[in-house]
C-alpha cells in the first residue's frame, strides 16, 4: 500500500522488510471495503485496564484477500469484532464499503459477516441445504430466490452430496465448510474468516483455497484471514498485515514480505581454514548454525549483498575455498516469528483445534447472533 517503513515501537534491525502504517490507511475511505483509521480499544479501568488495539489503522480493497496475523493477545479480534460492529471501539474510524459501522451498523451488516468460531456457527441439528436457506433468509433474503446460487456454492465447496445431511452427521472438515457456505449464503461483500481450513484434509484443504481466491477474483468478494497455516496465508492471500500488542507491525504484500528477506540469508559451505580463521569470522560476521568438521566449514550468515562480498573476501584471506553457496529461502513462517519478536503461533487462536471461544461483547449485533444451537 505503499506505505513508509516504520518500526511502530518494535525493536528491529535495519534491514527488516516492514511496512507497517503510522497514519491513515492509503485507500480512500469510500473505495476500501474495509476502513479502519485510528482504531483503539482498552477494556476494563485502572489496574485491571487491558489496552487490546492502539491506533491500527488499515485498509483493504473490493475483492483484496489479506492474512491477518498476530500472536495471542496482539488484537485481531478486537480490530475484527470493531469492524462488525460487535465491539464499541473508543477511538478511530471504521467503515464497510463507505458505510461508518458505529454510525450505521445495520447498513453496514449488509455487507458483512464472519466464520469466527467455525462449526459453531451453525444450526447443528438442520440439514446443510437448510443451514444456507436459513442464513439466507436473516439477511432478508428470500431463500428461493437464491437456491440456484445456494446450489453453486455448495457444488463449489464440494458439499452437494451431503445437502440433505444434518450438520451434526458431518465430519468435521464438512462441518467447517459448512461454516464458510452459511457465511456466504447471505450474499455479502465482505468476510472475515479465522481458519478457514481448519479439520480440512489435504485435498479439500486446496481445493478451498482455489474456491476462495475465486470467490476474490470472480465475485469481488473480500476476505480477511486469520491461520495458523502459513501455507494457506500464502498460497491465498495477496497481502499480510501482521499485528503485536494491539498495533499493526507488518502491512505488506506476501511477495514483498518474502523478497525483502531473501537476499537476507546465505548457507555457506567452504574447506580449509582453521579455529582462528572461524573465530575471526563469528567476529566480525552474523555466523548462525556454524558445523565445522575436518576440513569442512559450513553456517548460515545473514547479509546483504555489500556485506556478503566482505565475508567473502575475509574468507580467501583465511585460505577458506568456497564450496557452495545457497540462498536461504525464507517462508512466511520465519518472517511471521521475526516479526513478533520471536513469538511462535502464527494464526494466534489459542485453544487446541484452533477455534474461538470468547465470550460474544454485550454490544451484540445480528452477526453474533447465531451459534451453538446444534
Ligand atoms: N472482552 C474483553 N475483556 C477484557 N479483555 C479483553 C476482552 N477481549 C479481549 N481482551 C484482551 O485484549 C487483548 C487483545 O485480545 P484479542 O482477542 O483482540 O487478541 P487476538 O489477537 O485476537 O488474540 P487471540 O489470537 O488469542 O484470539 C488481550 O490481552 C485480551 O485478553
Amino acid at each position: 500500500m505503499g506505505r513508509e517503513p516504520s518500526t511502530n515501537g518494535q525493536a528491529r534491525d535495519d534491514e527488516r522488510p516492514v511496512s507497517a502504517n503510522d497514519g491513515p490507511p492509503a485507500l480512500d475511505p469510500d473505495e476500501a471495503a474495509i476502513y479502519v483509521d485510528g482504531l483503539a480499544k482498552t477494556f476494563g479501568s485502572g489496574e485491571d485496564a487491558v489496552t487490546a488495539v492502539e491506533d491500527v489503522s488499515l485498509a483493504v480493497a473490493p475483492g483484496e484477500v489479506v492474512g491477518l496475523l498476530g500472536p495471542n493477545g496482539a488484537g485481531k479480534t478486537t480490530t475484527i469484532k470493531s469492524v462488525l460492529g460487535l465491539i464499541l471501539p473508543d477511538a478511530g474510524t471504521v467503515r464497510v464499503h463507505g458505510i461508518d459501522v458505529h454510525a450505521n451498523p445495520r447498513a453496514a451488516y449488509e455487507y458483512v459477516d464472519a466464520m469466527l468460531e467455525g462449526a459453531r456457527n451453525d444450526y447443528w441439528r438442520l440439514t446443510v441445504r437448510e443451514n444456507l436457506r436459513y442464513f439466507a433468509a436473516i439477511r432478508g433474503q428470500d431463500p428461493d430466490a437464491v437456491a440456484d446460487r445456494h446450489e453453486e456454492l455448495l457444488d463449489h465447496l464440494d458439499l452437494a452430496a451431503k445437502a440433505d445431511t444434518a450438520v451434526r452427521d458431518l465430519s468435521r472438515g464438512m462441518k467447517q465448510k459448512v461454516s464458510l457456505a452459511s457465511v456466504l449464503a447471505g450474499d455479502i461483500s465482505v468476510a472475515f474468516l479465522d481458519e478457514p481450513t481448519l479439520g480440512l484434509d489435504i485435498e479439500s484443504s486446496l481445493k478451498l483455497r482455489t474456491e476462495l481466491r475465486r470467490l476474490a477474483e470472480e465475485r469481488g468478494l473480500t476476505l480477511v484471514i486469520s491461520s495458523h497455516d502459513m501455507d494457506v496465508i500464502e498460497d491465498v492471500c495477496d497481502r499480510v498485515i501482521i499485528m503485536n500488542e494491539g498495533r499493526v507491525v507488518v502491512d505488506d504484500t506476501v511477495e514483498d514480505l518474502l523478497a525483502g528477506f531473501e537476499t537476507r540469508g546465505y548457507r555457506i559451505t567452504a574447506r580449509g581454514g582453521s579455529e582462528t580463521a572461524l573465530a575471526d569470522l563469528e567476529d566480525r560476521f552474523d555466523l548462525t548454525d556454524v558445523q565445522h568438521t575436518g576440513d569442512r566449514l559450513r553456517f548460515e550468515v545473514a547479509a546483504d549483498t555489500a556485506t556478503f562480498y566482505r565475508l567473502t573476501d575475509a574468507m580467501e584471506a583465511h585460505d577458506l575455498d568456497v564450496a557452495s553457496v545457497e540462498t536461504v529461502q525464507p517462508d512466511l513462517a520465519e518472517v511471521f516469528v521475526e516479526m513478533t519478536n520471536g513469538t511462535a503461533d502464527p494464526g494466534g487462536t489459542s485453544e487446541e483445534d484452533g477455534s474461538t471461544t470468547r465470550e460474544a461483547p454485550a454490544n451484540r449485533s445480528p452477526a453474533s447472533e447465531r451459534g451453538d444451537r446444534r
